[in-house]
């Protein structure tokens, strides 16, 4: 990372902490209430820059016999670390992301994600998220899987390009970090 990074401060409108964060578009595979393939995550509000998600982990989601698919993890990971950018109160999409699978995540496991931005140069917003199972035959407070990722602010227009191929009704602005 950088060494002249600065972090943004926790704006008047994000929730309080223990506050639900709302999906940013009801469409998204990974939290959108309308997407009934999608994996429905959902997410508070944590202290400081911090939020957290929560992650049921479906049979259909298996990877290797029994456990997660990886995929499926990334994009968890993905979701909740563009959710913490929703401090900056404007989109962002992914550069780049990293994930560090540390052990076994069993189907059936609820899992919590914690993940902050550690800073900011420019567009660029640095972030890293950790996973904990919190239910399931092997919950407990090991670190299961930790992520950094590259995330980078954009205007609202980024997305026009694809206005002709979006699935649903767009909300406006969709695609977007908005709350
Ligand atoms: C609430 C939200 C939750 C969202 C969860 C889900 C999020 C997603 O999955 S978004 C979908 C997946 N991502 C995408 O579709 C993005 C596709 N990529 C792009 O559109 C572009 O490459 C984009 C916008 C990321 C960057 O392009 P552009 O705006 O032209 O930036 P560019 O000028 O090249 O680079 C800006 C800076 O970022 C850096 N940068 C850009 N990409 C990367 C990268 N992959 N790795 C490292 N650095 C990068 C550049 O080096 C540059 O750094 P500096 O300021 O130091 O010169």
């Amino acid at each position: 990372m950088p060494d002249d990074l600065t972090l943004p401060p926790r704006p008047d409108f994000f929730p309080a902490p223990g506050g639900a964060l709302p999906q940013h578009w009801s469409k998204c595979f990974g939290c959108g209430d309308d997407q009934p393939a999608g994996m429905a995550m959902t997410f508070t509000a944590g202290e400081g820059l911090e939020v957290s998600g929560r992650l049921t982990v479906a049979q259909r989601y298996q990877g290797g016999p029994g456990v997660i698919h990886g995929g499926i993890l990334s994009v968890a990971f993905d979701e909740v670390q563009g959710m913490a950018c929703m401090v900056l109160g404007g989109p962002v999409v992914t550069g780049h992301l990293e994930i560090d699978f540390a052990r076994p995540i069993p189907l059936g496991s609820v899992l919590e994600f914690r993940a902050r931005i550690d800073g900011m140069v420019r567009r660029k917003v640095y972030t890293s998220a950790e996973a904990r199972i919190v239910e399931g035959p092997t919950a407990g407070d090991t670190v299961v899987a930790t992520s950094r990722g590259l995330f980078l602010t954009i205007k609202p227009e980024h997305f026009a390009p694809m206005a002709d191929f979006v699935d649903g009704v767009p909300v406006s602005p969709f695609g977007t970090s908005s709350l």
